[in-house]
């Protein structure tokens, strides 16, 4: 792999100067970093409305009335709409993203969480519609909020009576042996259980969620929405409104983060739609921060009991799983059809389990739904944390270093594919190599040594590791669906005249680069500039049919499209090539980006000349122009891993926990642009420190949402911020075409284990075993002070 920092040649020189393995600036930052990003608020049409929606101040009550007179009468209001009004019109419930249980757009009869969406208000300016937001008085009958999945399954206020089966259970879900892995536990010489929770947290995109609805003269749709997957949106709103799909056209245009956030189906996007239909004229609709934080999709809120047994030698043997979900009122998370608990499988981690059991159980409770994947390829963030808290618990336990113990279980290099109890096939890995890669990197005997100087002079210092497996890239279509739609994704790639040409994928970044990296893969692919290779996404019209991007999957999916349509252009090429050069097609080898004729390299002619041939000299019987596209399925995901480790000081008297040293070593097979790969790294760490150390949305025993705004939800700064070191071992996943498994999501997915063990670690002389993220400055210190009065009374 190269990494090459700077740009050089550009344009010129034989080779294409840009190709997969170098750290090609980002094309896009050039219209970001000058304020010219387009994004949805940007968009300003003539007689433009603006939406404001009107929210619930109760966790649980009934709508006795809602009057819409006072605010009708707001100079400017065009119109107010209420659940009653959309269940008229039959827009009443959205399906979910999986289809398993439908969501209110604006509540009708009950509201079930606080802030939910009760009525749209219609105005000339925002300010008309705010004003007027106030004065829609809706008359509720406060009823008892339930706000605890504990509370939920004793089934004793039964929160949704639109369902036909009276509990707030919504599923059972389950994979593994469980009687296999009983029988391991019992007969295991030592075990080790600890119930780990993954709080309530939210993706907080920079940019919140948002729509401009528009119908043109001649009744077609424009959406132009912050989409991770305007395909699927398409799709589903055709299925919802009766609107045929080719009178649809959903535009994603610039988008300022999704992190998971901006994958569902929004209550504000059908009202905005609503009002553009029925008012004739177009209608905007941007979240305030509040919005985002307390109405659209959460993630995680699991609770995950964790047990593993192992000999005393520390070789696991069984590894069980039991957690409760909380999913809020609506079951709206966002996992495909087949996995309502999401990739919750990789539970077994990166590490041998002869046996292995899990199972989950999810609840309705009074707060806002959701359940999405932030930065997680579906659930796989929750799982990581589990197994990875589990090994460092055992590891203290036998009173073993956790690299040995990790070590000494990791799924051997020589044995991928690798069959995990849990039914998933690695592709490829080689664990040890990576850990052995992060110790040496940051010298991890000097820390261990120097831990146990400060030990000795009653300083808390602690190190974390955390070594992940993940798995990305969904998927096959025989196992991943939306709605029933296969997860496949697509390219489209059109070579012009001259040598440079377009890309076109069913995928759309939101800050991911995809504007560089598609450019790169083609480039590779072709022998032609990256510079010069134009990258377009998110515009139904004319992108290829995909899935979207989430999930780490872009690259493993798409990318993979990419390359293959790539490779289909260069056999078409082949047949231009062969005309030029005078040979017959089966003589044309492609070799150093360039066709030559077999056994005579001077015998040659670039892709560019092709390109030029292919439209005013084609040869007889070849068909002109240069275009291919393709549909990727699949064979199998990708399973990414990564080595990190924490370095942390804690004040034990305060409960400061000061990250000293982080690096992420990660292994994602084939690089394309190693740049970026590390911007990913950092920005998913910072995330993940986040999670670990200040990141929630608490519910008060009322039901209030603690965490509205980003005075209570906490976003770190350059400030707070550790200073991330990185590193890179590289295992190519034998199925991609080109070897590239997904990144995007491993630092978010790797990282909150080793923050989280570093700090327990750091308190093993106090026999502290276990705080529950956030390890804010609070718990800490009560952790501490309880550990210290414990063994002050014994
Ligand atoms: N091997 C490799 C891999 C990768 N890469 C690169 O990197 C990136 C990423 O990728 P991926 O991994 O494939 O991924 P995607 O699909 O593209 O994306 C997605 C992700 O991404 C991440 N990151 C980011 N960044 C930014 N800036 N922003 C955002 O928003 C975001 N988000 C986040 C998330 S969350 Mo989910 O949704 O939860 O599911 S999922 C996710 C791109 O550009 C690519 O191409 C490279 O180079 N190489
Ligand atoms: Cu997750």
């Amino acid at each position: 792999m190269r990494t090459d920092t700077s740009n050089s040649g550009n344009g010129s020189g034989e080779k294409q100067c840009y190709s997969v393995g170098r750290s090609m600036k980002r094309k896009e930052d050039p219209r970001f970093l000058t304020g010219n990003g387009n994004y949805v608020d940007d968009i300003r049409l003539p007689g433009m409305l603006s939406m404001v929606i009107v929210h619930s101040p109760y966790p649980h009550a009934r709508i006795r009335s809602i009057d819409k007179t006072a605010a009708l009468a707001v100079p400017g209001v065009k119109a107010v709409i209420t659940g009653e009004d959309l269940v008229a019109a039959n827009l009443g419930w959205l399906p979910t993203f999986h289809g398993f249980d439908k969501q209110m757009v604006l509540a009708v009869g009950k509201v079930l969480f606080q802030h939910q969406e009760v009525a749209a208000v219609f105005a000339d300016t925002r300010e008309a519609a705010l004003d007027a937001a106030e004065l829609v008085e809706v008359d509720y009958d406060p009823l008892d909020p339930v706000t605890t999945p504990f509370d939920a399954m004793k089934d004793e206020v039964i929160l949704r009576d639109d369902r036909d089966h009276k509990t707030n259970h919504i599923y059972h879900w389950e994979s593994g042996d469980r009687g296999g892995t009983d029988a391991a536990l019992d007969g295991a010489e030592i075990t080790v259980n600890e119930r780990v929770y993954a709080p309530r947290c939210h993706p907080a995109p920079l940019e919140p969620c948002g729509c401009v609805a528009q119908f043109d003269a001649m009744g077609r749709l424009h959406f132009h929405v912050t989409s991770q997957a305007p395909h699927v949106y398409r799709t589903a709103i055709s299925l919802v409104t009766g609107i045929p799909e080719d009178k649809i056209r959903v535009v994603a245009p610039d988008i300022g983060g999704g992190f998971g956030n901006k994958v569902p189906v929004y209550p504000g996007y059908v009202c905005a739609i609503v009002g553009a239909l029925i008012l004739k004229t177009p209608v905007k609709w941007i979240e305030t921060r509040t919005e985002n934080l307390t109405t659209t999709g959460f993630a995680r809120d699991y609770h995950m009991d964790v047990t593993i047994g192992a000999n005393k030698d520390g070789t696991v043997t069984a590894l069980k799983v039991r957690t409760v979900a909380d999913h809020g009122a609506f079951d709206a998370a966002a996992d495909p059809t087949q996995y309502p608990a999401g990739m919750f499988g990789i539970v077994t981690g990166s590490y041998d389990f002869p046996v292995a059991f899990t199972e989950l159980d999810a609840y309705f409770t009074n707060k806002a739904p959701g359940g999405v994947a932030y930065r997680c390829s579906f659930r796989v963030t929750e799982a990581s944390y589990a197994i990875e808290r589990g090994m460092d618990i055992l590891a203290r336990k036998l009173d073993m270093d956790p690299a040995d113990l990790r070590r000494k279980n990791f799924v051997h290099k020589d044995a991928f594919p690798y069959q995990s109890a849990l039914g998933f096939t690695y592709d490829s890995g080689d664990y040890a190599g990576t850990l052995d890669k992060a110790l040496t990197q940051i010298g991890y005997a000097d820390l261990r040594k120097e831990q146990a100087e400060k030990r000795a002079r009653g300083e808390y210092m602690g190190i974390g590791i955390s070594t992940f497996t993940e798995v990305v890239g969904a998927g096959p279509s025989k196992h991943f669906d939306i709605l029933g739609i296969k997860m496949f994704d697509s390219a489209e790639i059109r070579i012009h005249p001259t040598g440079t040409g377009i890309v076109r994928a069913g995928t759309k970044s939101q800050g991911q680069g995809h504007e560089t990296t598609w450019a790169q893969i083609v480039s590779e692919e072709l022998g032609l500039d990256a510079e010069n290779i134009l990258v377009e996404e998110g515009d139904t019209d004319t992108a290829p049919y995909g899935l979207g991007t989430y999930a780490s999957r872009s690259t493993p999916v798409a990318g993979a499209a990419i390359a293959l349509a790539a490779r289909r252009v260069r056999e078409k090429a082949k047949k231009v090539a062969a005309h030029l050069l005078e040979a017959s097609p089966d003589d044309i080898e492609w070799t150093d980006h360039t066709f030559q004729v077999m056994g005579a390299p001077d015998r040659s002619v670039t892709m560019k000349d092709v390109a030029f041939a292919a439209y005013t000299n084609p040869g007889e019987g070849n068909e002109p122009g240069l275009e291919a596209s393709l549909y990727y399925d699949p064979p199998n995901m990708t399973f990414p891993h990564g080595a990190y480790i924490a370095v942390v000081d804690v004040d034990a008297d305060t409960g400061e926990v000061k990250v000293r040293r982080f690096l992420a070593v990660d292994d994602c097979g084939t690089v394309i642009n190693p740049m970026i790969v590390e911007g990913q790294v950092h920005g998913g760490l910072t995330e993940g420190f986040a999670i670990a150390f200040m990141q929630e949305i608490p519910y008060d025993e009322q039901g209030n949402n603690l965490a509205p705004n980003f005075m209570e939800y906490l976003i770190p700064t350059a400030v707070e911020s550790p200073v991330w070191e990185t590193g890179s071992t590289v295992t190519p996943s034998p199925h991609h075409p080109i070897g590239a498994k997904g990144v995007g999501e491993s630092p978010n997915v790797g990282s909150p284990a080793a923050f989280v063990n570093a700090v327990m670690d750091a308190l093993a002389p106090l026999g502290v075993t276990h705080i529950d993220m956030p390890l804010t400055r609070e718990k800490v210190w009560r952790a501490v002070r309880d550990a210290r009065g414990a063994a002050a009374s014994d």
